[in-house]
């Protein structure tokens, strides 16, 4: 097997870069730039030469023997003086070892996966947790990572292992195959599993958190949206003025807002008569945006709007909300009255739309094999024969083993393991 090696810290310049090598001549590579090996686990400060022996860098190094690293394999890191042209000089040397080449990305986690460090699920919450940018998406990918739900899964797991026994022992004492034989306690247990199973499946989806709550503000032109967009993010992003249909295309941004990731989308301003060929296919955006929306803002006259979108009379410092006087919210976008409440009170609608920070939320993958999961377990309440009954728990447990990645296709494993960066 290759040795692998990698920059695992972010870009240089930086105060320190960190270099991880990993695989069976791990040892080796550290004896040959370090001189010799430190003692397992402890950090300790070296000169680093290149086969010649010109010096590299003073440097800490430490080494990991496997299996009891974080990939299961012998590993050595390199805490480098974070230049650029240093960690050249040390991938250079490294890469003229025998046996080691570059990783790809994601190659040090995809080892740990291998290795059984990690199972699938804590690779995914790995990846979610490096690509966190919010403290809830933080929150939800350390506790995944950490095996929140593949501890659940265990559970699970040895439940069905559990109903499944007594399925065998019931067909060793009946003849004829049928459900007699079952204690009463079984079908219960099979109806309290599927009820949780499928309060599990209720929850807000993992995907709601990467993606964040979409809040898309939409009005007649010259309503204010592009100005309340850029008061609510708090950056000009967008370009208002006094020309009506000044914003033409979609433009998104993406912000936390009290912990929780938003979207914010300004549209082109609604208007039936418009001849401007690009004003009209920005009005059709801005209609196809606002049937994607979890909440649209709807700054335009009362009972106009979308279905169940939130009225916001803009411009409060001129007309005192004479627009819509109705409006649920009143706001200005130049003396920045109303903005905190209407923040607030997104923040409090998103809340509850995005997954709880006590829970795990599903992703996509895993929302699929429960949602297999618990059809083979409704299926099984009904039947009254005990082989269907048992192929069905076989099922049930396969779908379980797949959402910890004890079975897994290559497909599925470097789509994964893709998402990371080099040097994870
Ligand atoms: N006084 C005052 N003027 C505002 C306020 N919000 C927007 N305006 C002004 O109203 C005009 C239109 O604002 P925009 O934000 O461009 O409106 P819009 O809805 O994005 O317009 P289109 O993109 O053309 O549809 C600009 O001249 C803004 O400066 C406000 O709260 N108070
Ligand atoms: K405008
Ligand atoms: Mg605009």
């Amino acid at each position: 097997m290759d040795t692998i090696f990698a920059l695992s810290s972010g870009r240089p310049p930086a105060a320190i870069a960190v270099v991880r090598v990993c695989g069976p001549a791990a040892c080796h590579a550290l004896e040959a730039l370090a001189g010799s090996r430190p003692r397992l686990r402890e950090a300790r400060l070296r000169v680093l030469r290149d086969a010649s022996g010109d010096v590299l860098d003073r440097a800490m190094v430490i080494w990991f023997p496997g299996p009891d690293s974080a990939t299961g394999e012998d590993t050595a890191e390199f805490y480098l003086h974070g230049g650029a042209a240093v960690v050249v000089a040390v991938e250079r040397a490294l890469g003229a070892l025998p046996g080691l080449r570059k990783a790809e990305p994601g190659e040090f986690t995809r080892r740990a996966f291998a290795n059984g460090r990690i199972d699938l699920a804590e690779a995914e919450g790995l990846a979610d947790l490096l690509e966190a940018e919010t403290e809830l998406q933080r929150r939800h990918a350390v506790a995944l990572a950490g095996g929140a739900l593949s501890q659940q899964v265990e559970l699970w797991r040895e439940e069905v292992l559990g109903l499944s026994a007594q399925v065998e022992s019931a067909l060793d004492f009946s003849d004829e195959g049928d459900v007699g034989g079952l204690d009463s306690g079984f079908v219960y247990a099979v109806e309290r599993l599927a009820g949780e199973i499928g309060s599990w499946l209720e929850q807000p989806r993992a995907e709601k958190l990467r993606e964040g709550f979409r809040v898309v503000l939409a009005g007649p032109p010259n309503a204010g949206k592009s100005s309340l967009f850029n008061a609510l993010i708090e950056e000009e992003a967008a370009i208002a003025t006094p020309i009506p249909g000044t914003t033409r295309d979609v433009l998104e941004r993406s912000v936390s807002l009290g912990g929780l990731p938003f979207t914010f989308v300004d549209t082109a301003g609604l208007r039936e008569d418009s001849d401007d060929a690009i004003e009209t296919i920005g009005i059709a955006r801005a209609r196809a945006q606002a049937a994607q929306a979890d909440c649209v803002l709807w700054l335009g006259a009362e009972g106009e709007g979308p279905q169940g979108s939130w009225e916001v009379a803009t411009k409060y410092d001129l007309d005192g909300g004479h627009g819509n006087p109705n409006a649920a919210f009143h706001v200005s976008a130049v003396s920045g009255e109303g903005i905190a409440a209407l923040r607030g009170a997104l923040i409090d609608h998103a809340r509850v739309a995005m997954p709880s920070p006590d829970s795990v939320a599903l992703n996509a993958r895993q929302h699929a094999l429960m949602s297999q999961l618990h059809s083979a377990l409704e299926a099984m309440g009904e039947s009254q024969d005990l082989l269907i009954i048992g192929e069905n728990l076989r099922y049930a447990r396969r779908m379980l083993d797949d959402m910890i990645g004890r079975t897994s296709t290559e497909d599925m494993l470097d789509a994964l393991f893709g998402r990371f960066c080099i040097g994870k």
